[in-house]
């Protein structure tokens, strides 16, 4: 009897704390409630995290400390307050790191440089910037395999949708473009996901993994390890399509290097005769083989798929489903093409490379979808010491610095009352110049030594796409179509989008 009561009394004492708390905190968009900390508010807006993040963000004047469960130790800071992310990214660059944290969440990735640290890292950036992105055989290879992929399959498969009349979606086609692309740089082949007719479109099990797998890593970040440690060890729930995604994707990578490196020793005689590939360049360097081994080249190949793939497919999605919405913008594009790159009697040739430099209104219109919508719309770091963020928030030793790159490129402190517009004119100059601005504002790419090593290459493959599909087709986006971003790390659409296509003669 006693303990009923006391089991009563202690049920109202709660109540009325509660009560309490509620009254203190009710004009408070995220409340503080003891014991759980924030969980409830966040758990409500898992769904809209990006957009919510934003709100708060804007209420706070920009950083927000976001408060766990007690003694959980899963508090974190987010910013989107540019001096912050400076100082995190650049001026106190040495205080921060990945953590262990962000390589538990992200061990799918392995040793690459997306999850490597002070040395690994350096090494990682070593062999990533010198001996791929920054050659010279290397932008011209890229720039002919886009140039034929986007000739000899993305426009026929888009005029095979116009001429069948139907729906497609445009995110698929361009993710399986990316794929197909990322793969013929690295192995040195062409695993043609993306076919040139409409009717040769086919499931690929491989294909899709990535985007399930940046699924259930965002997941991943939102509920406590114990419990994803859990689902993953008794393969259930996001954990087992995980383990499959990741079993389909691997199986095709280690196929796919083995084929690359027969295709090498055929022609090992005249090596620099032979086309350029990743695995051929990463072999050289002795990776592949000893304690650099096959498991290694694995998680550097996954690393550059993985930056190079949802990011730009992700980016042009959201690209053309602007432009679509804004046909002010769309007829600036489609003029500039016509001023700049097309003369008497011919037609929008995209052979000529070097014309896609005087695209600057496109240029513009590409950087604005990005700032709107970047394809990385969050990044977490971990305070190696603690220290005083510029803003005068406190940063303990190991704790988590979120920055918000969605929220960053909505705020009116950085981009003006008319943040929420999509408007290319920001970016250029009176002079017709392009405007640009320091990356620890302009955030898509991220900013500091951390910075996107594949920042031109996207840009100039983002240009050639749109282009090369805007010259040749109005895109209508399907009337009633649901338009809005998935829960992933990288911003794809939930649903596609879907569009339709018809013939545009300039
Ligand atoms: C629109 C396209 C792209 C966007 C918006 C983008 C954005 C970013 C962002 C935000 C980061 C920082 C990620 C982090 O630190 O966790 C990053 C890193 C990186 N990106 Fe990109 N990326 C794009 C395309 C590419 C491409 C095509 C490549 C290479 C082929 C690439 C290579 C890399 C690499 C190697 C890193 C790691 C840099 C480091 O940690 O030092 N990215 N990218």
């Amino acid at each position: 009897m006693c303990m009923i009561i006391g089991g009563f009394i202690a049920i109202f004492i709660l109540f009325f704390i509660y009560i309490h708390y509620w009254r203190c905190n009710r004009d408070e968009i995220v409340p503080n409630w003891p014991v759980i900390g924030m969980v409830p508010t966040f758990v409500r807006h898992v769904s809209d995290f990006n957009d919510f993040a934003t709100l708060v963000l804007k209420r706070h004047g920009g950083t927000f400390r976001f408060q766990g469960p007690w003694f959980t130790n899963t508090s974190f800071i987010i910013t989107a307050d540019p001096i912050n992310v400076d100082n995190i990214s650049s001026k106190n660059f040495g205080n921060y790191g990945k953590g262990s944290n962000f390589q538990e969440i992200f061990d799918f990735f392995g040793d690459g440089i997306i999850n490597s640290d002070s040395h690994d890292w350096k090494q990682d950036q070593r062999t990533m910037y010198h001996l791929i992105l920054k050659g010279k055989s290397f932008k011209k290879m890229l720039s002919q395999i886009i140039q034929k992929k986007v000739e000899n399959c993305l426009l026929p498969f888009l005029e095979d949708v116009c001429e069948e009349g139907v729906h497609v979606d445009l995110q698929d086609a361009l993710n399986r473009f990316t794929f197909d692309t990322n793969c013929t740089i690295v192995f040195g082949f062409d695993p043609n996901t993306l076919p040139n007719k409409f009717s040769e479109l086919r499931e690929i099990a491989y294909q899709k993994s990535l985007p399930v797998i940046e699924e259930v890593i965002f997941y991943r970040h939102f509920i406590p390890s114990f419990l994803w440690r859990l689902q993953k060890w008794i393969h259930v729930g996001q954990e087992k399509k995980l383990k499959i995604a990741g079993e389909n994707l691997d199986r095709f990578l280690y196929e796919s290097i083995t084929f690359s490196k027969q295709e090498q020793s055929k022609c090992s005689e005249k090596i620099d005769e032979c086309y350029f590939d990743l695995v051929k360049a990463l072999k050289k360097e002795g990776y592949g083989e000893g304690k650099m081994g096959e498991k290694y080249l694995r998680d550097i190949i996954l690393n550059l798929l993985i930056a190079g793939n949802g990011t730009i497919s992700s980016g042009l999605s959201w690209f053309f489903w602007l432009v679509s919405t804004h046909p002010i913008v769309e007829a600036k594009i489609i003029q500039e093409i016509k001023d700049n790159c097309i003369t008497q009697n011919e037609n929008w040739s995209i052979s000529r490379v070097e014309d896609l430099d005087k695209l600057v209104y496109l240029h513009g219109a590409v950087c604005e979808a990005l700032r709107l919508y970047p394809p990385i719309p969050f990044e977490h770091m971990c305070a190696i010491k603690s220290n005083i963020l510029p803003s005068g928030d406190r940063v303990s030793q190991n704790t988590k610095v979120m920055y918000s790159l969605y929220a960053m490129g909505r705020m009116e402190q950085i981009w003006g009352d008319d943040c929420m517009k999509f408007k290319p004119e920001r970016l250029v100059s009176e002079t017709g110049n392009i405007i640009r601005v320091p990356s620890y504002k302009f955030i898509a790419f991220n900013t500091g030594p951390r910075s996107c090593l594949g920042k031109d290459i996207s840009l100039f493959q983002m240009k050639m796409v749109a282009a090369s599909i805007l010259s040749k087709f109005h895109i209508q986006v399907v009337e009633g179509h649901p338009v809005t971003p998935k829960l992933s790390i990288v911003l794809r659409m939930k649903h596609g989008l879907k569009v339709k296509l018809t013939r545009r003669c300039i």
